[in-house]
């Protein structure tokens, strides 16, 4: 297997559709899916580069394993489910701190998935009602989170990092909304994401391996009858 270049990590609550966004970019369709245990990753080649795809499991049990899988990332797309503003909270209360161990220069996309089952209601809600779950709105549901909500986390992203918003990309440019089941905006979100990681692939492979030690190498010193090491 090819050794990848760089890292892009999903990670969101359960059932937002990490996993069906990825068959839906790299298999080009929309298949049932089982809630995902630990991690899995695709390897996909962009230019002369392999970008290793990772998506991860949102329930609870395994939210150990999210900062393993954030290590040294070049991007991670924070995913929710626009029907629900549970999953776009988590992102910031459970999920955030787990990209801690990502690369300093990580570049964060927001992404808002199943924008199928409520397209047609992207006019801003009303600020005096609230944002009841399940609310009819034509044939579909009323969207729980609209993009100015996905941009102000983006903004506390940016705080969280202590980073400058004129040093990374817009907020408008960073939220993205799509479909898995219909494939709106997918490809679109991949690509933008796999554009930006380039530059800090190119970075990552100058700087040259991390400098840090690994543990598993360690041997100890042959230790002689006396006591003394040989
Ligand atoms: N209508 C609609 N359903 C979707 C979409 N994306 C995913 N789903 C459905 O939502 C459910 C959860 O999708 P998954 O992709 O397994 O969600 P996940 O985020 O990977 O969940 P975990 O692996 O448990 O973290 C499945 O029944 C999918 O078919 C979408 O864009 N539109
Ligand atoms: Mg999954």
């Amino acid at each position: 297997m090819k050794k990848p270049d760089g890292k892009v990590v999903l990670l969101g609550d359960m059932n937002v559709g990490k996993t069906s966004l990825l068959h839906r970019y790299m298999e080009r369709r929309f298949q049932e899916t089982v809630s995902t245990v630990g991690g899995a990753f695709y390897l996909k080649q962009w230019g002369p580069y392999n970008i290793s795809i990772w998506d991860t499991a949102g329930r609870e049990q395994f939210h150990g394993l999210g900062s393993m899988y954030c290590r040294g990332a070049a991007a991670v797309i924070l995913t929710y489910d626009v029907n629900s503003l549970q999953s776009l909270t988590e992102l910031e209360e459970r999920f955030l701190a787990l990209t801690d161990s990502a690369s300093a220069d990580c570049i964060f996309a927001i992404v808002g998935n199943k924008v199928d089952l409520s397209d047609d209601c992207t006019s801003a809600p009303d600020e005096n009602r609230p944002r009841k779950s399940g609310a009819s709105c034509g044939s579909k549901v009323r969207k729980q989170v609209h993009a100015e909500d996905a941009i102000a986390l983006y903004k506390k992203i940016l705080k969280y990092k202590m980073l400058d918003e004129k040093d990374v990309p817009a907020a408008e440019k960073m939220c993205f909304e799509t479909s898995a089941k219909t494939g709106y905006k997918v490809d679109y979100l991949f690509e933008t994401v796999f554009d930006m990681v380039v530059p800090i692939i190119v970075r990552q492979k100058a700087e040259g391996p991390p400098q840090t030690v690994d543990i598993t190498d360690y041997k100890p010193a042959k230790r002689t009858k006396s006591g003394c090491c040989a």
